[in-house]
């Protein structure tokens, strides 16, 4: 098939006026419009006060792209970058059909970068898989993504009708931002706009059924993580964070930011706890011990469990093998077990309105 060309996609869009009366192109910047394969993305840049009134033109956009002969996928994103309150650009989206049948979205997320939160986040899916629940893994991290490594995930998604289908890996229905934008429109993506992004592709997924989807959350406590948690119906998280006292007052920050939006904290997860020597067999606490277990309980969260950091972990990781689907039984695997066993409780108390749920009131197999 002949590739698609900018041209083209910019004529189709030629007639679309921004709400002012100014074209929609002037509102697209120079990367915003890209081609990947028989894929379209486009970002349009406004301001957050004037989010709400270009959401029609948002629309209209992705229907024209999508009529252009040889577009399969279309994605509008809008941008409020700059200054300014928190659009809601995306609740629409995120409270919309998609996700009603979905039971549970949980997400996952860390104060800082790098302590393991995606490794969390797919080892939890696989063991909540292996529990007997259908399960949902989708990669939020729009500027790291990782799922399609830990997974092993090759190609692109399939669309169906306007939807695109979630891949298949271990049993997960598996979605990552990274096979939906390419990486250089995501690079031009600011604060609110990733939250934007993000409601939308759950709402352009066809989940179908589910007893939880699992959001990898991107790292942090910005404006757009507090954005996410907001405009998702989340029924609780999950923190995660490494045993040294600076992570630790990041997922404390990470759990005020849940706790202000109103989402139950699952509880608390100690990543690279202790060091497992793959020679001697030995185990080292580098970083003191327990210190995740004491914020835990100075929190009133549950503790979920310890991680060691072990070799075993990081190469199954890489090879996109991870370990609760290849070694399920292995200590790594049980580890893992447990905590999405404490995770379906707490789901389940939430339901049971023991704590205090946002959205949903059904009830786990
Ligand atoms: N317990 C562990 N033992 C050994 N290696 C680990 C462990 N947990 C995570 N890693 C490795 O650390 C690196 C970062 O992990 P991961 O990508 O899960 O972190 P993250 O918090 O999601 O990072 P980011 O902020 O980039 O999203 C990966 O190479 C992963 O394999």
């Amino acid at each position: 098939m002949a590739e698609l060309s900018l041209g083209d996609l910019r004529r189709a869009l030629d007639g679309l006026t921004l709400p002012d009366g100014a074209p929609l192109l002037d509102a697209v910047q120079p990367t915003g419009l890209s081609v990947a394969g028989s894929r379209v993305n486009l970002t349009i840049t406004t301001t957050a006060d004037r989010a709400a009134a270009f959401a029609p033109v948002r629309a209209q956009a992705e229907a024209l792209l999508r009529r252009v002969p040889g577009v399969t996928h279309a994605f509008v994103v809008l941008t409020a970058d700059g200054a300014g309150p928190t659009p809601d650009l995306g609740r629409t989206a995120a409270k919309a059909d998609p996700l009603a049948g979905v039971r549970h979205v949980i997400a996952v997320a860390s104060g800082k970068g790098g302590v393991g939160k995606s490794t969390t986040a797919v080892n939890l899916a696989l063991g909540l898989r292996a529990l007997g629940l259908s399960v949902g893994i989708l990669d939020a991290d729009v500027h790291g993504p990782s799922l399609p490594t830990l997974l092993g995930l090759h190609g692109k998604p399939a669309a169906r009708g306007r939807k695109l289908v979630p891949m298949q890996a271990y049993g997960l229905r598996a979605m990552s931002m990274g096979l939906m934008v390419d990486a250089e429109t995501a690079m031009v993506w600011r604060g609110p706009m990733v939250m934007s992004a993000i409601t939308q592709m759950m709402a352009d997924v066809d989940w179908g059924a589910l007893d939880v989807l699992v959001v990898d959350m991107p790292p942090g406590t910005g404006d757009a993580q507090l954005a996410l948690a907001q405009g998702t119906p989340l029924s609780g998280a999950v923190i995660v964070s490494t045993p040294q006292d600076l992570s630790l007052i990041d997922a404390r920050r990470g759990i005020a930011m849940f706790r202000k939006v109103d989402v139950p904290i699952l509880g608390l997860v100690e990543n690279m706890s202790h060091f497992i020597c793959p020679d001697c067999g030995g185990d080292h606490a580098i970083f003191g011990h327990g210190g995740a277990q004491a914020e835990a309980d100075r929190l009133s969260v549950p503790f979920l469990g310890a991680v060691p950091l072990a070799m075993d972990l990081r190469a199954a990781s890489d090879a996109g093998r991870p370990v609760t689907a290849s070694d399920p039984d292995g200590p790594l695997g049980r580890i893992y077990q447990t905590m999405a066993r404490a995770v379906m409780a707490g789901l389940t108390h939430i339901t049971r309105g023991e704590i205090p749920a946002r959205t949903r009131q059904d009830t786990l197999p």
